[in-house]
């Protein structure tokens, strides 16, 4: 397994690229199977999570090509596809439960199996199955899989109140309905950026789709969709990481490709924490002259509040502030684990359910720590990147799901940073 190893104390001068949105990308990715036509995303991300992504969809007997160095996805799903989502893959990665609403839309039909927990926390799918009931569905749970059937072979258009905006039932919910008869409402819905994304790619693709961003999304359902070409929006998640890094360094860095939009209750926390951000022409510039960060208290919230992916890079930056903040993790019941790793390197962390009292130090240091999920691992890079001495980051296969070129990206603003390679 390859660990990270960064030596603190630089501060960053540059630019990064940033890529397109991991979990844009894995929604639209089974957007193909609702058209038998080819559907092209551009601005892909590489990450292995878009490999495990293609793999379902082969799996299910659609094609999916990798282009140029794999920033660009040719999919198409014309003849007879599979309706089964093997526990196999399923297991590896939460977002393959994206591909039911396709499958139910297209064939009537679809067992797939239930992603089960993760890291971080219960990943249930009782929201969406309860919309997919109320559009006609027959679902019921046998052998850890959902065994899903839209009476008459056909799923119906239905009003859908969800109790809380989940992002990946409004997904489901959202292709699954292109293709219904008649019309569906969903109340309550996600707002993130990523379904913006969808809708726009099934938009493009002949669906009729209104209110997505706002908290009612109106889909009309239409007979067939068509091929379309689409560029995968800005990794919101990703861009918010890497301007934590001038922030938690000091230095000056440039964001290529970001936007205020889709970080702006981040960028509010940010400018109270005494860090500045500017819009360019070509991204944000974020710049952090000397003095010390600002406490801060942080509170997870659906979009736009302040993301839970980007909780655990916030701590890291926070374990060095001037005073004491709490973070409040409202999204999953399990999302502090990276704060035992930042205490190994001097942070002073005191964690009850969820909420984590930070009182930041003035310097961390160096220490061997283990990455435990996608941003926990990242949070840790941030960390040592400000600390003294070496950090040594094990198990980034974690990271290889949602970074891309990290060691490039960061060295390239400054940072004393490099993979190792085990044999
Ligand atoms: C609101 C939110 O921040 N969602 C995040 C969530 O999306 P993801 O789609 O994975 O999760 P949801 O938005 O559906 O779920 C958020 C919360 O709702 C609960 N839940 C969800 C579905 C369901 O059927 N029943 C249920 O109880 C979950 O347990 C969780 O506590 O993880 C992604 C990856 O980290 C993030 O990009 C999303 O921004
Ligand atoms: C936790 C994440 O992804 P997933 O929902 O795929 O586990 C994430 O993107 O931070």
């Amino acid at each position: 397994m390859d660990s990270i190893l960064v030596r603190g104390g630089k501060t960053l001068h540059g630019e990064i690229p940033i890529a397109g949105a991991k979990n844009a990308c894995l929604t639209l990715m089974p957007a193909t199977l609702l058209s038998e036509e080819p559907l092209t995303l551009t601005g892909a991300p590489r990450l292995s999570d878009i490999r495990t992504m293609t793999q379902l969809l082969q799996s299910l007997g659609a094609e999916v090509t990798s282009l140029q160095d794999g920033k660009v996805l040719a999919m198409a799903s014309h003849g007879p596809i599979s309706t089964r989502a093997d526990y196999d893959i399923v297991r590896k990665m939460r977002a393959s439960n994206l591909v039911l609403g396709p499958l139910l839309a297209r064939e009537g039909h679809a067992e797939v199996s239930l992603p089960g927990g993760c890291a971080i926390g219960a990943r249930p799918m009782d929201i969406h199955t309860d919309g997919l009931a109320k559009m006609g569905a027959e679902i019921e749970l046998r052998d850890g899989y959902l065994h899903a059937r839209a009476q008459g072979g056909k799923l119906k258009g239905a009003v859908i109140d969800f109790p809380f905006a989940s992002v990946g039932a409004t997904e489901n919910i959202m292709m699954a309905s292109t293709l219904a008869k008649g019309t569906t409402v969903i109340n309550n819905a996600a707002r993130e950026p990523e379904i913006v994304d969808l809708a726009t790619c099934l938009r493009a693709m002949g669906a009729e789709i209104e209110g997505d961003g706002t908290s009612t999304i109106t889909i009309e359902g239409v007979d067939s969709l068509h091929g379309a070409t689409h560029r995968v929006v800005t990794d919101r998640i990703e861009l918010g990481t890497y301007m934590l890094a001038p922030a938690i360094c000091g230095g000056e860095v440039e964001l290529l490709g970001g936007r205020i939009d889709l970080v702006s209750a981040f960028c509010e926390k940010l400018d109270a924490a005494g860090v500045s951000v500017a819009e360019t022409d070509r991204g944000l510039k974020v710049t952090r002259k000397n003095g010390r960060i600002r406490a801060v208290n942080v509170t997870t919230e659906p979009f736009p509040g302040f993301p839970t992916d980007l909780q655990a890079q916030m701590m890291a930056l926070l374990c060095t502030a001037d005073g004491t903040s709490v973070l409040e993790e409202r999204i999953f019941e399990n999302r502090f684990m990276h704060a035992p790793e930042l205490i190994r390197m001097g942070a002073d962390i005191d964690v009850h359910g969820g909420t984590a009292t930070v009182t930041g130090v003035k310097k961390l240091k160096g220490a061997p720590v283990m990455a435990t999920d996608l941003r926990a691992s990242v949070s840790l890079i941030l960390a040592g990147l400000a600390a003294e001495g070496e950090t040594r980051v094990a198990r980034v296969y974690h990271l290889d799901r949602g970074y891309e070129h990290v060691v490039a990206k960061l060295s390239g603003v400054g940072a004393d940073i490099e993979r190792i390679k085990e044999t």
